[in-house]
C-alpha cells in the first residue's frame, strides 16, 4: 500500500540530483528510486529503460531533459526528488527545477572530478541559494580518484568540501567507504547486486592513520563553525555525534561547508549512507523558511507566507507535462496551506479561478492519489486548465503572486511550415502543449509569409521542439533555418508629409487627404516598453473625428514591414496635422490607404536603419582565459561592461549583437577547454553598422 505524504515538514526533503552528462546522474537516481522502495525492477539508462527518462526522445538521446517529481521515503522521511537535466541548453529546465527545491545532491564523475558544467550547474544552485551535499560516483571506474575530484571541488568550483568518508579500495577492487563520523568501514566486499546490505567493519590497518587525520579535519571544521563546539573541542572533549552531526547540518545548510561522499551506483555501493546523508544534513522545508511574493496587480506590495499547513494556500507550478490519461500534469510545490481535490483555487498569475480535480504523488511514471495536498510538498495537480510553468495557485480568499522562475527571452527562431492543412491543425495542436510544458518557446505566426516562427533558447532547444513535434504529434513540416529577430526604425525628421488618396471607379468614389509628421520616439517612451506614439493635431474638423483612428490604424499596418529589409519598424512617433475630405467619397477605409500609403512614403526620407538584437552576455570563466574570453568578444562586435570576481572565477557582462553569437557554445567550449560558461539575455535593440545593413538588406530583397 502506497504511505500517506508525511505532514511533518521536519520529515520532508525536497531535493534534486544535479551532474554534468555522463556522471551517473540517471543510475544514481534510479539507485535512490529502488532502495527507498519505488521501484520493482532496476532499469539501467544503456538499456534505454530507466524510469525518470520515460519520454521516448530522451531515451534515444540518453539525456535527461525533463524534469519529474518523484516521492519515495527512507527511514521514515519522505524524500522528494525533482531530476533536473543535465545540458547546458537546457537551463531553464534545471533552473525551474532549483527554484522549488530545499536542497541538491550533486553528482561527480570520480575520475574526471568537476566537468564543465558540473561547474555551471553549481553555480546555478549558487544562484538560488541551494544547499548541496557531493556524492563522488564511479569509484569502480579505472582510473577514479576520491582525492582529486575533492581537490577539484576547491580549485574549480572555489568551495569548501568536508570529506565525510575515504574509499577503500580502488577501481575493480573498491569495496566500500571509512565513515569518518563513527570510524567504521562500511564494506560491500564481493557483493554487487542491486540492494545489497552493507557489513560495518573495522577500518582496514593501512587506512587507520588516513582516516585519522581526515577525522581530525573534518573535527575540526566542524568545532571551529561554534564557540560551545570549540571551547569543548580544545578543552579536550570529545565532541558527540549528535552535536558533530548537528553542527554539520547548520553548516550545510548555511552553504559553507559541502559533504562529500562516495561510491558506485552502477555497483551498488555507497548509495544507504549517501541517502542517509540526505536525511542528516539537506534541509526542511522548515529550514528553508517562508516564501517571498507581491500583492496581486501590485509587485510594490511585498507578501511572505510561512511553510505551515495553518497558513492560507499557496503553489507554485514549476512543470506541465502532458499525460496520456489526465491530460495536462501540473508539477508543483505547495508552499504554504493545503488544498484538497475538487477545491477552487486561483491562479493569481493569469487572474483566473480554477477547479482542481485530482491530486497525485508521483513515483516515477506512476501516479499516486492523496487526498490533501500540503505545504512544504510537491504534487501532480489535474484538472487544471489553463496553467503554465511559473503560475502561482492560491487560495481565493486570500491571493499572493509567488516569486517566480524567470525565463529568457528566446533567442533564435525558426520558421514552420506545414505540408497539408491536417499538419496545420496538427501543428496547432503541438505548439499548444509543448509551450505549455515549456514557457521558452515563443510562437507567432509571420503574416506575410504565413510561416508560423517558434523561438527557443538554442540550437538544440529548437531540436527538440521540431523532434517533438514530428514525433509525439506527427506533423509533417519544412523547417527553416534559424534566424535573428532584426527590426527598422527612423532616425530622421520628416516635418510634413502631404498624401492623397483618390480613386474614381463607377459608383462612388474614394477621397481622403492627410498630412502627416514622422520622428523619432522619444528615448524615455523607449525605455518604458513602447515602440509607438501617434497624435491627432487636427483642427476644425478638417478630418472628421470617425477617420482618426482609421489613419493610426493604416500608419500600424505599414509599420509591420519596415521599408528597408521587411522588418517590423518601431520607435517611431507620428503625427497627424491637417487633412481633408469628401462629403459623399470619404470612408474609414480610404483613411486607412492614406495613412498607410503617408507613412510608407514619408519613412523612406526620415532616415530609416535596421536594428539588432543586442545581448546581453554574461561569461564565467577561470582566469587563465579571461584574456581570449574579451579578445573574441571584442572580435564579435561585442562591448564588455564590466568585469568581476565571483566565488574562484571571473565573469565578464558584455553586449554582443544576436547575429554574431551563433555557434558560441561551442566556441567558447573549445577556447576554454570547456571550462567557461556563460548565460544570454535579450538586452535592447540597437543600430547595425552600415556593412552589416547593407549584407541583410541585400539578404532579404535578394538584391
Ligand atoms: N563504472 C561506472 N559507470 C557508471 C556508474 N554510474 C553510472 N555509470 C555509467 O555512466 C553512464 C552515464 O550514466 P547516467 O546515469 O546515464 O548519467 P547521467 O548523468 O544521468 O546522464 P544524462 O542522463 O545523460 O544526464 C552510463 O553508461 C552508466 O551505466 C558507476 O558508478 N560506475
Amino acid at each position: 500500500m502506497a504511505q500517506d505524504v508525511l505532514t511533518d515538514l521536519n520529515k520532508v526533503r525536497n531535493i534534486g540530483i544535479m551532474a554534468h552528462i555522463d556522471a551517473g546522474k540517471t543510475t544514481t537516481t534510479e539507485r535512490i528510486l529502488y532502495y527507498t522502495g519505488v521501484n520493482r525492477k532496476i532499469g539501467e539508462t544503456h538499456d534505454g529503460a530507466s524510469t525518470t527518462d520515460w519520454m521516448e526522445q530522451e531515451k534515444e538521446r540518453g539525456i535527461t531533459i525533463t524534469s519529474a517529481a518523484v516521492t519515495c521515503f527512507w527511514n521514515d522521511h519522505q524524500v522528494n526528488i525533482i531530476d533536473t537535466p543535465g545540458h547546458v541548453d537546457f537551463t531553464v529546465e534545471v533552473e525551474r527545477s532549483l527554484r522549488v527545491l530545499d536542497g541538491a545532491v550533486a553528482v561527480f564523475d570520480g575520475k574526471e572530478g568537476v566537468e564543465p558544467q558540473s561547474e555551471q550547474v553549481w553555480r546555478q544552485a549558487e544562484k538560488y541559494d541551494v544547499p548541496r551535499i557531493c556524492f563522488v560516483n564511479k569509484m569502480d571506474k579505472l582510473g577514479a580518484d576520491f582525492y582529486y575530484t575533492v581537490q577539484t571541488i576547491v580549485d574549480r568550483l572555489g568551495a569548501k568540501p568536508l570529506v565525510m568518508q575515504l574509499p577503500i579500495g580502488a577501481e575493480d577492487d573498491f569495496d566500500g567507504v571509512v565513515d569518518l563520523l563513527t570510524m567504521k568501514a562500511i564494506t560491500w566486499r564481493g557483493k554487487v547486486e542491486i540492494g545489497a546490505e552493507p557489513t560495518y567493519e573495522e577500518i582496514p590497518e593501512d587506512l587507520k592513520e588516513k582516516a585519522e587525520q581526515y577525522r581530525e579535519q573534518l573535527i575540526e571544521a566542524v568545532a571551529e563553525s561554534d564557540d560551545e563546539l570549540m571551547e569543548k573541542y580544545f578543552g579536550g572533549e570529545e565532541l558527540s555525534l549528535d552535536e558533530i552531526k548537528a553542527a554539520i547540518r547548520k553548516l550545510t545548510i548555511n552553504s559553507e561547508i559541502y559533504p562529500v561522499l562516495c561510491g558506485t551506483a552502477y555497483k551498488n555501493k555507497g548509495i544507504q549512507p549517501m541517502l542517509d546523508a540526505v536525511i542528516d544534513y539537506l534541509p526542511t522545508p522548515l529550514d528553508v523558511g517562508e516564501v517571498h511574493g507581491h500583492k496581486v496587480g501590485d509587485e510594490e506590495v511585498e507578501m511572505t507566507r510561512k511553510p505551515s499547513k495553518e497558513e492560507p494556500f499557496s503553489a507554485l507550478a514549476f512543470k506541465v507535462a502532458s499525460h496520456p490519461f489526465f491530460g495536462n500534469l501540473i508539477y508543483a510545490r505547495v508552499y504554504s496551506g493545503r488544498v484538497t481535490p475538487s477545491t477552487q483555487v486561483q491562479n493569481s498569475t493569469k487572474g483566473k479561478k480554477e477547479r482542481i480535480g485530482k491530486l497525485f504523488q508521483m513515483h516515477a511514471n506512476k501516479e499516486n492519489p492523496v487526498e490533501e495536498a500540503v505545504a512544504g510538498n510537491i504534487y501532480a495537480f489535474i484538472g487544471l486548465k489553463d496553467v503554465t510553468t511559473g503560475d502561482t495557485l492560491c487560495d481565493i480568499n486570500d491571493q499572493i503572486v509567488l516569486e517566480s522562475m524567470s525565463f529568457p527571452d528566446p533567442v533564435i527562431h525558426v520558421s514552420i511550415e506545414p505540408k497539408t492543412k491536417a499538419d496545420q491543425e496538427k501543428l496547432s495542436t503541438a505548439i499548444q502543449r509543448l509551450v505549455d510544458e515549456d514557457p521558452t518557446f515563443t510562437v507567432r505566426l509571420d503574416e506575410e509569409t504565413g510561416q508560423t516562427v517558434i523561438g527557443g533558447m538554442g540550437e538544440l532547444h529548437l531540436d527538440v521542439f521540431v523532434d517533438r513535434m514530428k514525433r509525439e504529434f506527427k506533423v509533417e513540416a519544412n523547417v527553416g533555418m534559424p534566424q535573428v529577430a532584426y527590426r527598422e526604425t527612423l532616425k530622421g525628421v520628416v516635418e510634413k508629409y502631404d498624401y492623397t488618396h483618390k480613386k474614381q471607379t463607377g459608383g462612388s468614389g474614394q477621397f481622403a487627404k492627410v498630412q502627416i509628421r514622422l520622428e523619432p520616439l522619444e528615448d524615455e517612451k523607449i525605455e518604458e516598453g513602447e515602440t509607438y506614439e501617434f497624435e491627432d493635431k487636427v483642427t476644425g474638423g478638417r478630418v472628421p473625428k470617425e477617420y482618426i483612428p482609421s489613419v493610426n490604424a493604416g500608419i500600424q499596418d505599414s509599420m509591420q514591414y519596415g521599408i528597408l529589409a521587411g522588418y517590423p519598424m518601431v520607435n517611431v512617433k507620428a503625427t497627424l496635422l491637417d487633412g481633408q475630405y469628401h462629403e459623399v467619397d470619404s470612408s474609414e477605409m480610404a483613411f486607412k490607404v492614406a495613412g498607410s500609403m503617408a507613412f510608407k512614403e514619408a519613412a523612406r526620407m526620415a532616415k530609416p536603419v535596421i536594428l539588432e538584437p543586442m545581448m546581453s552576455v554574461e561569461v564565467t570563466t577561470p582566469e587563465d582565459y579571461m584574456g581570449d574570453v574579451i579578445g573574441d568578444i571584442n572580435s564579435r562586435r561585442g562591448q564588455v561592461q564590466s568585469m568581476e570576481e565571483r566565488t574562484g572565477a571571473r565573469v565578464v557582462k558584455a553586449y554582443v549583437p544576436l547575429s554574431e553569437m551563433f555557434g558560441y557554445v561551442g566556441d567558447l567550449r573549445s577556447r576554454t577547454q570547456g571550462r567557461a560558461n556563460y548565460s544570454m539575455v535579450f538586452g535592447h535593440y540597437a543600430e547595425v553598422p552600415a556593412s552589416v545593413s547593407k549584407e541583410i538588406i541585400a539578404k532579404a530583397t535578394g538584391e
